[in-house]
């Protein structure tokens, strides 16, 4: 095990030392969630794995049995029927064996092995159509497994809380369900396998005690040393790989840095070719050590494994030897313990690689089943909607003494925040970076539950109304936008999906935020795929993108639209008309606008500037302006920047000139 300690990167003195070289420059990444399975098999004994097995059966069995009823039933039936015809099969042969080696002529022996002879054939036949059937059965089985299982999981996936995603391990988890929703196919047919291959196990021990008790004394010499030198072997391998991965990681990572797009203009700009081609070097040549030191090890595994099945079949051959000189077996019998030891040995071999692949992927199952379980406490309250009253059109939107904290955050993002918002009136959350701006905005649009404090809707608590139906009065372009990999009309249209709007709306909205003849202007036009990873499909630029989610939040035509951040990368000409699209909305409908451009805050009705997640001002631009406060030191420090007469020497601003 030294090996797999030192290849999983803990650092422990006996490290190579090209190990800490490499490290200090390529940092160890976290454990990978795919290779859960191997490394737990890697490092669990025979014992936990046998121990582990039933439970991971039977929630196999548990999984398909919900997917497919009939076609569960269809392989468990042909799993014990082929079992059955089996040991029919060894009876039958040996049948045929005694006949043959009986006194007479050969013509008469023939004759009177016939029976035996066509029952074998029978049996043969009835286990080939039982195997068809059994196949058939766990190939139908697998698409209905996948979705059972995948479905729960996306169900759920969708409906947790944004905050659940806030919660590191919460994420991991997630990832780990991922890898073990894939793995549940492969653990139901493995499972159905090692069933298989155990009936055929059986059903030879069974044949072999009525064909006579001592040949299960053979049989068991023969088969027992085998299964442990197959399972050591395998238990090797697992760590065999387990050793590889932090090279796996390592070779990841390098990969992404070396040979995909994102990276691409930094490596050849800072000229970082070599420096990583070295890191690659440097990987492989410690990590190779450790490979081949592995695999000494399994080679030797193998060979004392392959030595103990040849000392077995021998000590099974000198075993069924005495038992026929000292007239304990007839020689059918014999004959027949032969065919049976090689049967045994058949299934044997599918009985071990398969509980090693039923360990392996039930522990990627229970990461999914564990992450179910855990997701429960993040998914919203059951009697949310329909439940509940619709909300009435929007009057008033009173927050009161609002705050959220995040996990592991020791202060507030948003610290006792009061205010109310008319309908009809536009409002800026103005405020450095990190002063809580979009927090407050999410948990008005429901995104987050504030940890203290009430959002009442129109007088009522946001949590008594249909929060479906509020979520429908209200659009939110967020500043960190999706790239829907849809179509340029997609794109725009699931700002209203349940409406499925028509090209013209699409159009009109498009028109609002500036996007329509960007949009013309594509390949395709509106049907144009906003992806790469597609055939003929495009990427935008990062204004580009700003339109199109500007024009999808203006689509729905909601009565309380939250922009956060909807210019930071529009050219002058596209934020001036942004912005005057959101005037004109002005009186009619409510907006909730977030931006540090405060030329474009001007006209707001109201003006909340936040800093450390408290509201420290309210008021309108020139009231505001008067107070000589943040908000104006900020104001001034903007306008600065366009006024050429100005240079370093510029005596203090408002704020600096008040505080001082
Ligand atoms: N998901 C999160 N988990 C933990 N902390 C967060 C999270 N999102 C934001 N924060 C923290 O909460 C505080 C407020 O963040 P918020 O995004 O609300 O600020 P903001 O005023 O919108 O900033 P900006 O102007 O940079 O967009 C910051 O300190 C930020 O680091």
């Amino acid at each position: 095990m030294a090996e797999t300690a030192t290849a999983t990167g803990r650092g422990t003195p006996a490290e190579p030392p090209g190990r800490q070289r490499v490290e200090s420059v390529l940092p160890e990444l976290r454990e990978m969630w795919w290779e859960t399975g191997v490394r737990a098999r890697a490092t669990a004994g025979l014992f936990a794995v046998f121990a582990e097995l039933p439970r991971l059966l039977r929630a196999a069995l548990a999984v398909s049995w919900r997917a497919d009823r009939a076609r569960t039933l269809v392989v468990a039936a042909t799993t014990v029927g082929a079992g059955v015809m089996a040991a029919f099969g060894l009876l039958a042969t040996q049948r045929v064996l005694v006949e043959l080696f009986a006194g007479g002529p050969t013509a008469d022996k023939v004759v009177a092995a016939l029976p035996a002879l066509t029952a074998l054939a029978a049996v043969t036949a009835v286990r080939a159509g039982m195997a068809t059937a059994m196949g058939y059965a766990q190939n139908g089985l697998s698409p209905k497994v996948d979705r059972e299982v995948e479905r729960g999981l996306f169900e759920v996936t969708t409906a947790v809380r944004l905050e659940a995603f806030d919660a590191d391990a919460f994420a991991d988890d997630m990832e780990r369900a991922s890898r073990g929703a894939e793995s549940t196919t492969s653990l139901v047919q493995s499972s159905m396998n090692l069933l298989a291959g155990l009936a055929g196990l059986l059903a030879v021990a069974v044949a072999v005690v009525v064909i006579h008790p001592l040949l299960l004394a053979a049989l068991l010499v023969a088969t027992v040393p085998n299964a442990w030198a197959s399972l050591r072997a395998g238990h090797l391998r697992y760590q065999t790989y387990a050793a590889g991965s932090v090279r796996r990681r390592r070779v990841w990572l390098l990969h992404r840095l070396m040979a995909e797009r994102e990276s691409a203009p930094e490596l050849r700009s800072y000229g970082l070719r070599r420096f990583l081609l070295d890191q690659y070097d440097r990987v492989m040549s410690v990590e190779t050590d450790i490979q081949l030191a592995m695999a000494r090890r399994v080679t030797t595994t193998t060979t004392v494994g392959s030595m103990i099945a040849g000392l077995a079949t021998a000590v099974v051959y000198l075993l069924l030897g005495l038992l026929l000189v000292d007239g304990q077996i007839p020689l059918a019998a014999a004959a027949t313990c032969v065919v049976a030891v090689q049967s045994a040995q058949r299934s044997l071999s599918v009985v071990t690689f398969q509980i090693d692949r039923v360990y392996t992927e039930g522990q990627h199952f229970s990461d999914y089943t564990g992450f179910m379980t855990r997701a429960v406490a993040y998914l919203p309250d059951e009697t949310t909607s329909s439940a509940r009253d619709t909300p009435d059109q929007l009057r008033e939107v009173h927050v009161d003494a609002v705050s959220l904290r995040y996990p592991d955050r020791d202060s507030p993002a948003v610290d006792q925040v009061t205010l109310t918002i008319q309908a009809g009136q536009t409002v800026a959350f103005v405020g450095e970076n990190g002063s809580g701006k979009s927090t407050l905005a999410a948990m008005i649009a429901m995104l987050r539950a504030p940890t203290g404090g009430t959002i009442r809707w129109n007088g009522r608590p946001l949590s008594e109304w249909d929060v479906d139906a509020l979520r429908g009065r209200i659009a939110v372009v967020t500043q960190e936008y999706h790239k829907w990999p849809f179509t340029a009309a997609t794109n725009l249209a699931i700002g209203d999906i349940a409406a499925e709007p028509g090209q013209d709306r699409i159009e009109a909205a498009a028109a609002r935020a500036v996007a329509h003849e960007m949009i013309t202007e594509l390949p395709h036009g509106y049907e144009t795929l906003l992806d790469r990873t597609f055939a003929n499909g495009q990427d935008l630029s990062g204004g580009q993108w700003q339109r199109i989610t500007a024009a999808r939040g203006f689509l729905r035509d909601a009565e309380l639209l939250i922009m956060d951040e909807p210019s930071s990368a529009l050219d002058p000409r596209a934020e001036d008309a942004l912005f005057q699209a959101i005037r004109d909305r002005q009186g009619r409908v409510t907006t909730i606008l977030i931006t540090h451009r405060l030329a474009n805050v001007r006209h707001a009705d109201r003006i909340y500037v936040l800093h450390h997640g408290t509201l420290v001002e309210a008021g309108t631009h020139d009231e505001l302006t008067a107070a000589r406060g943040r908000y104006a030191e900020l104001f001034a420090l903007q306008a600065a920047g366009y006024d050429t007469t100005r240079d370093a020497a510029t005596p203090p601003l408002p704020h600096q000139a008040t505080a001082s």
